[in-house]
């Protein structure tokens, strides 16, 4: 028989299982690790959430952890030791590693460009077949390497200047002798379930932030204006209110598609919010059925997950996935994993995607990747050469 969970070690349930998820309402920070959840595909999820409450009665009824953006590939769920209450130390003040860094786009941007142009001509050339990729969303990383330990509760004070964002930490399949940790502060509700309520508040469409506020008004209307974006928006939109309608009394967007913005990008984003018909349907149920949307994949989801896996060239892990809980009566609430990188020691590998449709600009496309690395670089305090920012630099 499988097995549900695996008790970890004493020696293994210790710092390297520190999880947070630092939402604009509520902060949930654990510490240490009672037992890992059966790894598995986001199929399976429901099921094994499901044997591991059943047979394990010790402990914090919780699960926290991360979903990868491939649906196939195992996610990786613990029970946590401790919960941290009250405004314990969750970040500490200072630089997050030394000044001096070694910096390589993988890909480079030039090939990022020349991979959205090859995207858009993919888009454009099966318009009306019915597997006719609508959007697909590509990504790039750049690989970091400082001279000292990279802290992650300095990088996590830094973004937490950021109020409008949700930090997170959570720790990541052991592969080499440190355990890496995916670290950021995402923008983006997945989902979260409370009893018969269910909220998502996506987000595509997007353009960077200027610190002058007249070009910031600026950037802010021409994005409300885009019809490109409006159309790359509701794609995503339309595919959650569908997926989500069946399990729903009511499920509607009612305050429409409004502007949210970061500290460092202003985006579309459309709150959705529904009442279940049973509030007993399970949150990983509808993870399995939402995840990933095209938000972070794209329409239809299995081209086009096999267009960006095509065409990127490397493997996304646990960035694009998502970050979250999940309880006995299975509630829970889940971020979609961006603005973040993999930390491991003196390395992190930092992430950007854009939405790709017809009409795209390999260009603009580039530097929104850009403009997106800029949350988790100025927290680090290096731009894009690795160059130490000037505000840091003292
Ligand atoms: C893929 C990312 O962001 C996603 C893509 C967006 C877009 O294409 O406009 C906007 C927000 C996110 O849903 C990322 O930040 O890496």
């Amino acid at each position: 028989m499988a097995k549900i969970f695996s008790p970890l070690a004493a020696s293994t349930a210790n710092a390297s299982h520190e999880f947070l998820l630092a939402t604009p309402d509520r902060r949930l920070r654990t510490q240490g690790a009672l037992c890992e959840l059966e790894r598995g595909p986001l199929i399976s999820l429901r099921e094994r959430v499901e044997r591991f409450f059943a047979s394990r009665t010790d402990g914090i009824p919780l699960l926290v952890g991360a979903l990868p953006f491939d649906v196939l590939a195992d996610d990786y769920l613990f029970q946590p030791a401790h919960e941290v209450s009250g405004e314990s130390k969750l970040s500490a003040e200072g630089p997050a590693a030394s000044s001096r860094w070694i910096v390589k786009q993988e890909p480079a941007a030039k090939d990022f460009a020349e991979a959205v142009s090859h995207c858009v001509k993919a888009l454009s050339e099966n318009a009306g077949s019915a597997s006719h990729v609508r959007k697909a969303v590509l990504s790039r990383s750049l690989v970091l390497e400082s001279d000292s330990a990279i802290s992650i509760p300095r990088l996590l004070g830094r973004l937490a200047h950021d109020p409008s964002v949700t930090q997170f930490r959570a720790p990541l399949p052991q592969t080499s002798a440190l355990q890496p940790s995916l670290v950021g502060a995402t923008p983006e509700l997945l989902l979260s379930k409370r009893g018969a309520t269910i909220v998502s508040h996506p987000l595509a469409g997007s353009s960077r932030r200027s610190a002058d506020p007249v070009l910031d008004r600026q950037a802010m209307r021409a994005l409300l204006a885009s019809e490109k974006d409006h159309r790359e928006h509701r794609i995503v939109t339309e595919m959650i209110l569908d997926t989500l309608s069946p399990y729903c009394l009511t499920v509607n967007a009612s305050e429409g598609t409004t502007i949210r913005s970061t500290a460092s990008m202003h985006h579309l984003g459309t709150r959705i919010v529904g009442k279940l018909k049973d509030e007993a349907t399970p949150v990983a149920e509808l993870l399995a059925l939402l995840h990933p949307t095209p938000a972070v994949c794209g329409l239809p989801r299995r081209e086009a997950a096999d267009l960006i896996s095509r065409i990127e060239g490397y493997d996304r892990g646990f960035y694009a996935g998502a970050v979250g809980w999940i309880d006995e009566v299975q509630n829970g609430e889940w971020y979609v994993s961006i603005r973040c990188a993999e930390v491991a020691g003196r390395h992190a590998r930092v992430f950007a995607g854009a939405g790709i449709v017809v009409g795209s600009d390999p260009q603009k496309e580039t530097e929104e990747t850009s403009a997106k690395f800029a949350a988790m670089l100025n927290a680090l305090g290096i731009d894009e050469q690795g160059r130490p920012l000037q505000e840091h630099a003292a």
